[in-house]
């Protein structure tokens, strides 16, 4: 009777697959996961090829399904091994349970072309059920749909998280409506609309040029360092930074395309993700499936089926694939509670191994916002005032902390801002603009020497008694002419001194600052911190250089920063850390965000990576172990089926429970509270008023 229920089964699969080939569907392999469209998943649609090859998770909906048709189909074997006349109802239901798995099989046995952990569970079950065991492989098709909804529910979980956090960063551009240019909100911009993009200035979406002509650095999309000239009909891509030159660009994608874009290629990397650990232990159980199944069956003349089916049963795949995914899934949660926007899931794993901690120092270690301290004036034509109010010009719509300090200080005076021309800006240097038929430069010491500005004999001293005072300088010239070197006051981050001290007593690791400042002010700060080593006058490039050197002597680097000109370096570093509120090519390029603008979660981010680790040997533990006593059991306590399904599922029981442990932490914490700080986005939009 029941081998003929084997044979309804399928008999009733192959019916459904043949129609569903004549209809055309691609449907093969989709199984478990959705077939519905979700909006916020453009990388969960049905066709996609991902999803073809590793099937599990999808819509909640459909797994709740699943389980609550098992479930009545549990309910009805238990009424069938009463009265047979429940059994045609019961084997209908478990036919219609089992179709998703079946699928699974049959793409792992005709696409994969290999016998892997689907394929043993898919025979064990289908075997069960032709023993004559209805129960028991409803059971196991069952608590295969629970396990794959919880998945699915930690997987909405942390994407309803993920996109929460992301959102929190907002981005402006500058529209022109009717010859006027307009702040408005990146969300807001459509298709065709023309956006207004000058010196310094970070490119936020896909355009076309129409009018003018700039130097684009595109290195944190191409890696090129040479800046690309863009005019009238050139393609120019958003997280591109205009160097120098104006230009207005039609929009290819509107903004909440653009965004969801971002959105939807965060989700990829953070959840669909594999850690090592689950690569391993898939691999590792597929390996192994062959040899389980050999070892199944040539036991069955000797021990009967049963111990066959419960051998197969004893073999770990299912369990991986669904308590690895589960734990990372529930971390990423626990992170993204704490105001951790998470890019890139691979990090978690690389995180525990990070031992050289790079910090870049202005924006990063200081706080984003220095402020002007003394305006020393070397030329008796300018007044202070004057001199700020060319500064401020040059610096209008540059990202660079400096550049915000020198506009807020005009601001503050009430100072109006004279129009600028031909800017230019040279990462790492300072910025030239001309103003009337003047020309005027603020940057660094080296930016005045590049471009031949003589310093006077007494700024020497000037300069000397800043930097014993631990101030940063930046000189302001005009026809290549000194008039002011204006001092920074950066403060330090209040958490600073905390943070660093909390990564000394967790773990050894060493301690860097790389900066592009001069010595003095970066080897004052790194005598502070008792850092290990600090780098100053560094070039963007060669803070990657420093990166690459350190991973070359065996580190495993993690960069913080802030700036355009740490992005090299981010993209070159192993992990990659930057602040809510820094210039949007930096938080678009690091791998992690701190989106409470602060460097206060730095030692959690850590913790969670250490946490996530052990989680994960310890539901390998939980696996291993009862697969173990089931295979034992086969062969030397003559263990029946529903045992060894109660045992293995019993070991993903509490391996799911494990994954689950992380979210106690969520019930005790409020949510961290995002971005205190203004945001340049904020800042942009007050400065242009
Ligand atoms: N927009 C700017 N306006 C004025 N000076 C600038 C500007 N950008 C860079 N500079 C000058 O060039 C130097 C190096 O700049 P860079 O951005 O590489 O590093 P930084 O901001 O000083 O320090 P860190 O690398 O620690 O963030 C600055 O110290 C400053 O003197
Ligand atoms: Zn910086």
């Amino acid at each position: 009777m029941l081998l003929l229920g084997l044979e309804l089964v399928l008999a009733s699969y192959v019916g459904l697959r043949v129609y569903e080939k004549s209809r055309g569907k691609i449907v093969s392999g989709t199984s478990l996961s959705a077939v519905t469209e979700s909006p916020t998943t453009p990388h969960t649609t049905p066709s996609d090829p991902k999803l073809l090859q590793e099937p599990s998770r999808g819509e909640k909906s459909v797994h709740l399904h699943y389980v609550k048709v098992s479930g009545a189909t549990l309910g009805l074997s238990v009424l069938a091994s009463l009265n047979p006349i429940w059994m045609p109802i019961t084997l209908a239901g478990f036919t219609y349970s089992a179709i998703p798995y079946l699928r699974l099989v049959e793409h792992s046995l005709f696409k994969k072309k290999k016998i892997d952990g689907y394929v043993l569970y898919g025979v064990a079950d289908l075997m069960t059920l032709g023993l004559g065991h209805v129960f028991t492989a409803t059971l196991g098709i069952s608590l295969t749909h629970i396990a794959y909804y919880l998945v699915s529910n930690a997987e909405e979980r942390s994407k309803n998280s993920l996109i929460d956090v992301f959102k929190q960063q907002p981005r402006t551009v500058w529209l022109l409506r009717d010859n006027v240019e307009l702040e408005v909100p990146l969300e807001q911009v459509r298709q065709g609309d023309i956006i207004v993009i000058s010196t310094g200035e970070i490119i936020a979406v896909d355009g076309v040029v129409i009018t003018g002509i700039a130097a684009v650095d595109q290195h944190t999309l191409t890696g090129e360092s040479q800046p690309a000239e863009k005019t009238v009909g050139d393609m120019v891509l958003a997280s591109t930074l205009v160097l120098s030159g104006c230009i207005q660009v039609q929009v290819l994608t509107a903004g909440s395309d653009t965004t969801a874009a971002k959105i939807s290629e965060l989700l990829t990397h953070s959840i669909d993700f594999k850690t090592h650990s689950q690569l391993k232990g898939e691999q590792w159980a597929d390996a192994w499936s062959v040899p389980f199944l050999i070892l199944g069956f040539s036991a069955m003349p000797f021990l009967g089926p049963t111990a066959t089916v419960v051998i197969l049963n004893g073999h770990i795949a299912q369990s991986i694939r669904i308590t690895a995914p589960l734990s990372t899934l529930n971390y990423l949660n626990v992170a993204a509670h704490r105001g951790l926007l998470i890019k890139d899931g691979r990090v978690l794993e690389d995180l525990p191994n990070a031992d050289a901690f790079v910090f870049d120092k202005t924006g990063t270690l200081t706080s984003d916002e220095p402020s002007v301290g003394r305006v020393i004036i070397y030329d008796v034509n300018y007044h202070e005032n004057e001199i700020l109010m060319m500064a401020a010009a040059a610096e209008r719509k540059l990202a660079h902390p400096i550049a915000r300090a020198i506009v807020k200080k005009a601001e503050s005076l009430d100072l109006t801002l004279p129009d600028i021309e031909d800017a230019h800006f040279q990462v790492g240097y300072g910025v030239s603009v001309m103003i009337g038929d003047r020309l005027v430069q603020v940057g660094s010491y080296r930016f005045m020497q590049q471009e031949g500005v003589e310093l006077p004999d007494d700024s020497d001293q000037d300069i000397q008694q800043a930097h014993n005072a631990g101030h940063s300088l930046v000189m302001v010239s005009c026809n290549r002419h000194l008039v002011a070197i204006l001092e920074m006051h950066a403060t330090l981050r209040p958490e600073v001194i905390d943070i660093i001290n909390k990564l000394r007593d967790r773990r050894s690791c060493i301690l860097a600052i790389v900066s592009g400042d001069q010595e003095q002010p970066t080897r004052k700060l790194a005598e502070r911190l008792g850092m290990d080593h600090y780098f100053y006058n560094i070039l963007p490039q060669n803070k990657a250089d420093i990166v690459e050197h350190l991973q070359q002597r065996g580190y495993t680097v993690c960069f913080v920063g802030d700036g355009v000109n740490d992005t090299i370096a981010m993209k070159k570093a192993n992990i990659s850390i930057s602040l809510s509120g820094a210039t949007s090519i930096a938080t678009d390029t690091a791998q992690i965000v701190l989106m409470d603008g602060s460097l206060k979660h730095l030692p959690d981010l850590l913790e969670i990576s250490t946490e996530l680790e052990k989680n994960l040997d310890r539901s390998w533990l939980l696996n291993v172990v009862p697969s173990t006593l089931t295979v034992i059991g086969a062969f030397f306590w003559r263990m029946d089926i529903l045992t060894s399904v109660v045992l293995t599922q019993g070991g993903l029981g509490l391996g799911v429970a494990n994954a689950a442990l992380p979210l106690r932490q969520l019930k005790t914490e409020s949510p961290t509270p995002l971005l205190p700080h203004q945001s340049y986005a904020e800042y942009e939009r007050t400065a242009g008023e």
